[in-house]
């Protein structure tokens, strides 16, 4: 999992805090000297702990990490933070650390992990995005122009997080709150302006996000996903809306292009500004896609007092033209004067954007055009679809499996909303996990046919081979959809994390045909 920490970011230099003063502040019972003990960091993995870090023990699905307490100490942990149950564990009396002693730590994290590194002073201009599809993309865009506006930019998104040109692979959407704090924290040392977090409605619900106020958040969408974790789509579309509230935000910038945008905009207790992409929805700024080719989109963005910017993001989609303006309206109101952005735009010719594995285009000039994507909802399906679709002349091939262990109810829907779009259905393995492989594809081709006009409908376990007879079937001006995989660069069998980087074995495939 966390191995030798090396996917969290920390601060290189953290100040030490007295532990006594942190039970003082906060009220906390504590068992055992805690004098003279000063704390550097704080995390809640035995695996991530550096010497002077106090190792907080939560109840998790599988074991309670106060048990871990003796394996902490080993690694350098100086006190332990935990509950009732954890701080009765014999583990935890073994090693012989002062103890903390919270009700429930986990609503506790947020304002303690800001305490131990002091984030709340000194705060960068901080943007959030939550919504079903398009946090990452949104996140990137958001990156790009910060740094474009020539802005020492920060990043946590689902694929990494970044501070300038150093980044490491992420775990989670969104970190844990001591990985957050940690986070912020390693920002400043690098003298970070503006940060962009992606916040999923898991973090939301796990208080992940506690302890910070954002300048700025964004909500972008909801369509059916995460029903592992929530019941239906109204559970999902609270676990959503805390994000909306004065302790954690300033001001919104809410998208109405699901019908859930004006849901949030009525339940929204800060200033909120609204955005469409659609015909005769009537918002405060209006997003136009101008044109659209297999490199770019192209777009106009129009405010409510008629000024607008023209410029163009160079990846596929409409979505991605409204992702585009949408991050432009959150730097408008987080202070950036639209002619500004509008200005470094034009100079630069375009958004500068990398986005990792989302409608990446990894073929050449020559053959099919041919796309990887991280997609792995019906809504992402359909937006993906219809983007690739306008802008290649000829057929449309795709390739998809879905996630074993998660919401195995919207496999029905992904197939059948595939089969309907595509030319040619490839159904292959994504990451089981711990399911049998043959039971989700199963699932994919129920839905396949059951299109009212089904697709050409293949079934390929492996994924090099179904990226193979996709590229075997396409002709020049076809276009291949691989979604899924994205930018991620393993597979989930059993617990065990495989190498595979679908990009890589897309150029490979193309390059066995001759499409170099
Ligand atoms: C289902 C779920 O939420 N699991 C989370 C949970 O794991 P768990 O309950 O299984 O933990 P556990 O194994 O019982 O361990 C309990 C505690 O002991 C600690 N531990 C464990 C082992 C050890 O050797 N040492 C140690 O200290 C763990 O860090 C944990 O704090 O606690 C862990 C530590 O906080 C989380 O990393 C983990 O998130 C997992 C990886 C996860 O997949 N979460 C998903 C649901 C999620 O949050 N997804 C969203 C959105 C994704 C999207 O938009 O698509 C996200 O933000 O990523
Ligand atoms: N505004 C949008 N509306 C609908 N779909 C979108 C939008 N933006 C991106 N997508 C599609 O959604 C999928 C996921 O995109 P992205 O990774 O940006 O979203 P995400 O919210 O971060 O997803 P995740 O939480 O799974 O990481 C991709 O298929 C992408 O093309």
């Amino acid at each position: 999992m966390r191995d030798g920490d090396s996917s969290i970011l920390r601060p290189e230099h953290p100040a030490a805090r007295p532990l006594a003063t942190l039970v003082a502040e906060f009220g906390l019972e504590s068992r055992g000297p805690v004098e003279g003990v000063e704390i550097t960091g704080i995390t809640l993995d035995s695996r991530g702990v550096l010497p002077g870090d106090l190792f907080v023990g939560l109840r998790g699905a599988h074991r309670h990490g106060a048990a871990l307490a003796v394996a902490a100490r080993d690694a350098g942990a100086v006190a332990v933070l935990t509950d009732a149950e954890g701080a009765a564990l014999e583990e935890v009396a073994a090693s012989g650390l002062p103890v903390v002693v919270v009700e429930s730590p986990r609503d506790a994290l947020g304002d303690i992990s800001a305490w131990v590194y002091r984030t709340r002073e000194h705060a960068p201009l901080m943007l959030g995005v939550t919504g079903t599809n398009g946090k990452t993309s949104v996140s990137y865009l958001l990156h790009g122009m910060l740094t474009q506006l020539g802005l020492v930019a920060g990043l946590s998104t689902t694929a990494e997080r970044a501070i300038g040109d150093l980044a490491v692979t992420s775990e989670l959407t969104t970190p844990e709150a001591t990985e957050i704090h940690g986070l912020l924290a390693r920002m400043r040392e690098s003298e970070v302006r503006a940060v962009t977090l992606e916040v999923s409605a898991q973090a939301l619900s796990r208080r992940r996000v506690d302890g910070l106020v954002f300048d700025v958040v964004a909500f972008l969408n909801l369509s059916r996903d995460h029903f592992d974790d929530y019941a239906d789509m109204d559970e999902y579309f609270e676990a959503k809306l805390p994000l909306f509230s004065p302790d954690r935000a300033r001001r919104a910038v809410v998208s109405l292009d699901t019908e859930w945008g004006q849901r949030v905009v009525d339940s929204c207790h800060i200033p909120v500004t609204t955005i469409s992409s659609r015909d005769g929805v009537a918002a405060d700024w209006n997003v136009r896609v101008t044109e659209e080719t297999v490199e770019y989109t192209a777009f106009e963005l129009t405010g409510p007092d008629g000024r607008s910017v023209a410029s163009r993001v160079g990846i596929i989609g409409r979505h991605m033209a409204a992702n585009a303006g949408l991050a432009i309206v959150m730097l408008v109101e987080a202070g950036f004067e639209l002619e500004a952005i509008g200005h470094v735009l034009d100079r630069d010719g375009e958004l500068i954007a990398r986005l990792p594995g989302r409608v990446e285009r990894v073929s050449g000039d020559r053959g099919p055009v041919l796309y990887v994507d991280y997609g792995h909802s019906p809504d992402a399906f359909l937006v993906t679809l219809d983007a690739v679709r306008h802008v290649v002349p000829g057929r449309l091939i795709m390739v998809f499996g879905a996630d074993g262990d998660r919401d195995t109810g919207k496999r029905g829907e992904m197939g059948r909303i595939a089969s309907e779009g595509a030319d040619v259905v490839i159904i292959t393995d994504y990451n089981p996990r711990f399911e049998e492989p043959a039971g989700i594809r199963a699932a994919l081709l129920e839905g396949a046919a059951s299109a009212a006009h089904p697709a050409e409908i293949h079934e390929v376990a492996q994924q090099r081979d179904a990226i193979r007879l996709a590229v075997s079937i396409a002709r020049e001006g076809d276009g291949i959809l691989w979604a899924g995989p994205g930018h991620e660069d393993y597979i989930d069998v059993q617990g065990q994390k495989i190498p595979f980087d679908a990009r890589e074995e897309a150029r490979q495939a193309l390059r066995e045909a001759g499409w170099e």
